[in-house]
């Protein structure tokens, strides 16, 4: 197949041979991508600082609201969606105030009016579980900054369950906006990481990608690790190199993809790198003790 995909009249039976038998395409595409440069685009963006954020919180799927600076941070995100002249046909966020706040601001700020908005639970922020509410740094002195680190970043342990007696659980499980989405049978108790993107993928590969691949132009506001597991997903990270990331509040991230959706490069990030190193290590040390 690699010898065919060398020579022209070779690539043409092979694309004829890809309209006949779409198995074909994903062998053959793997190949004939290399050379397509930025045959496609997705700008992904975590939330502006939410309230908890601030108050250094663990918050999961505790609907907390953007402070005043992540209002700012989502604003910002607009202008520089703009200055960057990315247009969009459809946004996807999740069903938490901190996501659908920023989408609806950097559209604004970046001039784009009416364009449609598919809200998911499947993009919601990893479920905290029990350690929703509680300070990370308090957590870290009470249990210890590895064991803080396990829960923050392990790619499989989740932290522990939140019980029916939690302060937040009734909120949450009895919150109208699952209604029709989620079963109240189906709410997780915690999730980690992977739980998080087996949970996100379906939606990504069903729903999302199919855009992509029609060419629609795409923005997704979501959160530091429901997007910490598409870009484990699309860069295809191992469980160790995705406890490293760090995603910054409010900073929007370009990748462009081949045809097989496999990414050309690295995320860019729409901001300065050294504003953008910065706000990455304060999001790693909020697990430190202090
Ligand atoms: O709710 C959260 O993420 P979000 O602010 O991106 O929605 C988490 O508290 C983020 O915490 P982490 O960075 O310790 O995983």
């Amino acid at each position: 197949m690699l010898a065919l995909a060398r020579t022209p009249w070779g690539i043409q039976v092979l694309k004829e041979l890809t309209k006949l038998c779409p198995m074909f395409s994903c062998s053959f595409s793997k190949h004939s991508c290399k050379n397509e440069k930025g045959r496609f685009k997705i700008v992904l963006v975590r939330h502006g600082e939410s309230e908890w954020n601030q108050k250094n919180l663990f918050c999961g799927w505790f609907d907390a609201k953007l402070s005043e600076k992540g209002l700012q941070e989502a604003c910002s995100a607009g202008i520089a969606l703009q200055k960057a002249k990315m247009s969009f046909d459809v946004a996807y966020t999740s069903l938490l105030s901190r996501a659908q706040d920023t989408l609806a601001a950097a559209l604004s700020a970046s001039g784009h009016k009416d364009i449609p908005i598919c809200k998911t639970w499947r993009l919601n922020e990893r479920h905290y579980g029990g350690l929703t509410g509680f300070n990370k740094a308090e957590t870290a002195k009470k249990f210890g900054e590895e064991k803080v680190k396990i829960w923050r970043r392990s790619f499989d342990t989740p932290p522990p369950p939140m019980e029916k007696d939690h302060k937040y659980h009734d909120f949450i499980v009895n919150d109208p906006r699952y209604c029709g989405q989620l079963d109240p049978k189906d709410f997780p108790k915690s999730e980690s990481l992977k739980l998080t993107i087996e949970r996100c993928l379906p939606y990504w590969n069903d729903v999302i990608v199919p855009q992509i691949k029609e060419g629609k132009r795409i923005l997704v506001a979501a959160h530091g690790n429901s997007l910490r597991g598409v870009v484990k997903h699309l860069e295809d990270m191992s469980d160790e190199a995705i406890m490293g990331l760090n995603l910054p509040t409010g900073i929007p991230f370009v990748y462009e993809l081949d045809e097989c959706l496999k990414p050309l490069g690295t995320m860019k990030f729409l901001g300065d790198p050294d504003t953008v190193k910065k706000a990455m290590e304060a999001v790693a040390n909020q697990g430190k003790a202090k």
